[in-house]
C-alpha cells in the first residue's frame, strides 16, 4: 500500500499550509499514524478478512452502487494485466477509504490534480464498506477468463414481469459502497472510477437511502417506501450457520477462487407508489401477508411471531392469502431456499412517461448460488405475487463477489487473475 496517504480528519487539521504544498511529508505521516491509535473505532468496519465487508456486516443507512465496463485494449493477456493492475490499485484505495483515509498517493504538486477528489475531507469513516464484484460479461473472450467462469455465474434468465433497461443493467465490475453518510459512500464510487480512468468507465450507478432490510438482530427493522417493515425474517449476518448454508460459497463450487465469496443480485424495482397509496389498508396488508403498523404476520400479533401458513379464517380461506408476498417467498414454502437481503430505497425524480415518482427498492441479495436461490424465488414471485400489481423490475445485475482480502498488499480476485 502507498506510504503517502493520511486520515481525512488529519488532512483538515493540517490547514492551508499542507494543501498549498508547504507541509513536509513528515507532518503527513504523523497524521496517518494518529488515525491508527484506536484499535477498533465504532465508526470503522475492518477491510481485511476472509469475507468481504458489506455482506454480513450490519447494513448502513446509505448506498452508492456502480458498475463499470473495462475499456483496456490489446491482447487478452495485456487486458488481463491491466485488470490486475486496476484491482491492485482499487483494493489499496478501498482499504484506505474504508478506514477514513484519503486515496493513496497524496500530492502537493500544484501542477497535478490531487489524488483524492476531496469531498470527504474531514468526514469520519461512517462505517464505509466497499464490496467488489465481477459481472458475467467479464468472462467472455476478452480476458481469456472463459474457463474460470463459475457455473453459478450464469446470466440471469428473463424473469417476467420485468422490463429491463440495458443502461441500468449489467457491467464488467461492480462496487457496492455503503456508509452512514451519503457523501462518504458516493466519494468511494467516484474515486474508484477516477483512479481507473485508463482502464474502466462507469456504466451506471444508483444511490440508495434508508436501508430497506435489516440484517442483524441488533437493528430495528426499517420500512420500505410502501410503509412496511422489511427484513423481519432476513438472515442475520452474525448467524454463521445460516450464512454458511445460504450465503457463503463453499467447497461445492467448481471455481476455487470463489470460495468464501458470494453472489450479488441487484434489481432496480420501481414501485407504482401513487396507485399503492390509494389502495386501502386491508388490501395492502393482504399483499404482504403482514400488518402494516406492527409488522406482525396476519396470523400473529407481534413482528417476530412465526407466520402460520396453514391457518384458515372463518370463511375457510387462508389467513395469509395464497398470493401474499411472504407466503410465496418464505423458506418453509420453498424447499428451504433463503437469501440475504441488503437493499435500499431509492428515488430519482419523475418517470417522464407517466409523471409518477421514479422510486422504489434497489433490491440487493447475496447467496451462494443465484440459480437455485434468487432465480427460483423470482420465478415463483413473478408468476403469482400480489405485489406484482405495484412493482416493475427495470434494472438488473449479477456479480460474483470473491472472498475477502486477507492482508495489505493483496488484492481482490487475486486467485482468479494469478
Ligand atoms: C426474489 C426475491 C425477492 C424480491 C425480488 C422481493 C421484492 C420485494 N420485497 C418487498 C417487501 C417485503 N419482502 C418481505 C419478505 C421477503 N421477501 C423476500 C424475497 C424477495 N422480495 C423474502 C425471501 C422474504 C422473507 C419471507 C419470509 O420468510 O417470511 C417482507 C416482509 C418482512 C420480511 O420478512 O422481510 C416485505 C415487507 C418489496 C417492497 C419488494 C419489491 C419492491
Ligand atoms: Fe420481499
Amino acid at each position: 500500500m502507498g506510504e503517502r496517504h493520511h486520515s481525512r480528519r488529519g488532512l483538515l487539521a493540517l490547514g492551508g499550509a499542507a494543501l498549498a504544498g508547504g507541509a513536509a511529508a513528515g507532518t503527513l505521516t504523523g497524521c496517518r499514524s494518529d488515525s491508527h491509535t484506536t484499535a477498533a473505532p465504532a465508526d470503522r468496519v475492518p477491510f481485511y478478512g476472509t469475507h468481504q465487508a458489506g455482506i454480513a456486516t450490519p447494513a448502513q443507512d446509505r448506498l452508492a452502487f456502480a458498475t463499470y465496463d473495462i475499456t483496456a485494449t490489446g491482447s487478452a493477456q495485456e487486458k488481463r494485466a491491466a485488470l490486475r493492475t486496476l484491482l491492485r490499485t482499487w483494493t489499496a484505495a478501498a482499504a484506505a477509504m474504508t478506514q477514513g483515509r484519503t486515496v493513496p498517493g497524496d500530492n502537493t504538486d500544484l501542477n497535478a490534480p490531487p489524488a483524492d477528489t476531496g469531498e470527504a475531507y474531514g468526514l469520519p469513516p461512517a462505517n464505509l464498506t466497499i464490496t467488489f464484484g465481477l459481472g458475467t460479461s467479464l468472462f467472455d473472450d476478452r480476458f481469456g477468463l472463459a474457463d474460470r467462469r463459475p457455473a453459478a455465474l450464469a446470466d440471469l434468465p428473463h424473469l417476467p414481469p420485468a422490463d429491463l433497461d440495458p443502461d441500468r443493467s449489467g457491467g464488467d465490475l461492480a462496487i457496492q459502497a455503503c456508509a452512514d453518510d451519503p457523501l462518504v459512500a458516493f466519494h468511494a464510487i467516484r474515486n474508484l472510477a477516477r483512479i481507473g480512468r485508463d482502464t474502466v468507465v462507469m456504466r451506471w450507478s444508483q444511490l440508495g437511502f434508508g436501508k430497506a432490510a435489516s440484517n442483524g438482530a441488533d437493528q430495528q427493522t426499517p420500512r420500505n417506501l410502501m410503509g412496511f417493515k422489511d427484513g423481519t425474517r432476513n438472515i442475520h449476518g452474525d448467524d454463521t450457520a445460516l450464512m454458511d448454508q445460504h450465503v457463503w460459497v463453499g467447497k461445492e463450487t467448481d471455481q476455487t477462487w470463489m470460495r468464501g465469496g458470494s453472489y450479488l443480485v441487484a434489481r432496480r424495482i420501481q414501485m407504482r407508489i401513487e396507485g399503492w397509496d390509494r389502495d386501502y389498508l386491508a388490501d395492502q396488508q393482504n399483499v404482504f401477508g403482514r400488518y402494516k403498523y406492527s409488522g406482525a404476520p396476519l396470523t400473529g400479533s407481534k413482528e417476530f411471531d412465526t407466520p402460520d401458513f396453514k391457518a384458515k379464517g372463518a370463511d375457510g380461506q387462508p389467513v395469509i392469502p395464497a398470493k401474499a408476498h411472504i407466503r410465496l417467498a418464505a423458506h418453509e414454502n420453498n424447499g428451504g431456499i433463503r437469501i440475504l437481503r441488503r437493499g435500499y430505497s431509492f428515488t430519482d425524480g419523475i418517470v417522464a412517461a407517466s409523471g409518477e415518482l421514479d422510486a422504489g427498492l434497489f433490491f440487493i441479495a447475496f447467496q451462494k448460488d443465484p440459480r437455485e436461490q434468487f432465480v427460483a424465488l423470482q420465478r415463483k414471485l413473478g408468476m403469482n405475487d400480489a405485489l406484482n400489481e405495484y412493482i416493475q423490475h427495470v434494472g438488473s445485475g449479477l456479480f460474483a463477489c470473491p472472498p475477502g482480502v486477507t492482508a495489505p498488499g493483496r488484492s481482490w480476485a487475486e486467485e482468479l487473475l494469478a
